[in-house]
């Protein structure tokens, strides 16, 4: 796979990497699922020299932009990347910060119907590479849980307006519960944040009929609490794991390389999960 050439892909143990895609091949693109994170995975982290905005994050140019306007993303973001603290010093603060957000979104009163503008005018963008990636996967019947932490209504709204929103495709997320009216009063279920998608995998994906019988994963993060994206998968064969580094690349290499199976630094693209997926499911290896 040229793509694993590259020097922008970093690998532990390349052999192992080699043989678990050969494997994943020889059992097919009946045997596959794909889990992916959403925010700063499959959407860019930054376009022409900015951050480009997550589901919760403010976007300046957004003609509501209060809507997603949380400066708390300055306090916080620091706190979940940095590299010197564990997942257990950061779990007070990614659940204090995921409070505060959603408790500034109801007070804000959002509208339902304002969503899908607000989409269409923010600068969220998907990385290069995404219409292959999700139309390639939905050609071939493999499905795709997008398992997010961020907006649940935000994330489904920009998969459907850069019309890659197919019927393999479910989402783990925190959605909005809006009045009769239409407007926000609560988020449902259980909150999702960074650290704690172990517990939603184990609660949520594992009871997803589409996902049974499929022991090989393709996991995406941008996160190391990604990792536990798969945990309940059951009697999980090949688990093979990308973590797109896209910040403070020399403090977190090592623990990125020591964690995720290939890590791709500063990759705007989805050319490296591309080329993986077309090596698996073209199935040259197949006996
Ligand atoms: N107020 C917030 C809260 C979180 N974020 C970022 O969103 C990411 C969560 O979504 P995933 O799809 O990646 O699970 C998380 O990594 C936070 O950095 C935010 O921008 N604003």
């Amino acid at each position: 796979i040229p793509e694993l050439t590259k020097c922008s892909v970093l690998m532990r143990e390349r052999s192992r990497v080699e043989e678990m895609i050969h494997a994943m091949q020889r059992a097919g693109a009946g045997s596959l699922q794909v889990i992916s994170d959403f925010d700063m995975t499959l959407t860019r982290f930054a376009h022409n020299g900015r951050r480009v905005p997550t589901t919760h994050s403010k976007d300046s140019r957004h003609p509501i932009s209060s809507l997603f306007n949380t400066d708390l993303l300055n306090t916080y973001y620091p706190v979940e990347i940095d590299a010197s603290r564990s997942t257990e010093e950061k779990l007070p603060h990614m659940v204090d910060w995921w409070t505060k957000v959603h408790e500034l979104l109801i007070q804000q009163k959002i509208r339902k119907d304002l969503l899908a503008q607000a989409v269409k005018e923010s600068t969220v963008m998907l990385r290069d590479g995404y219409k292959e990636f999700f139309d390639h996967l939905a050609e071939q019947q493999v499905p795709l849980l997008i398992f997010s932490a961020g907006v649940g209504d935000i994330l489904e709204e920009v998969i459907q307006q850069n019309r890659v929103f197919h019927p393999n495709t479910h989402v783990i997320s925190n959605y909005m519960d809006f009045d009769h009216a239409g407007v926000l009063q609560a988020f449902k279920g259980q909150l999702i944040h960074t650290f704690n998608k172990r517990e939603g995998a184990l609660r949520r994906a594992a009871g997803l009929t589409a996902l049974q019988g499929r022991p090989n994963v393709l996991l995406l993060g941008d996160s190391l609490g990604d990792l536990t994206m798969a945990d309940g998968v059951s009697e999980p064969e090949n688990v093979l794991t990308i973590g797109f580094l896209n910040d403070q690349v020399e403090q977190r290499k090592e623990s990125y390389v020591n964690s995720f199976d290939i890590v791709l630094v500063k990759d705007e693209t989805m050319d490296v999960p591309n080329a993986v997926l077309r090596h698996i499911i073209s199935g040259r290896d197949r006996k």
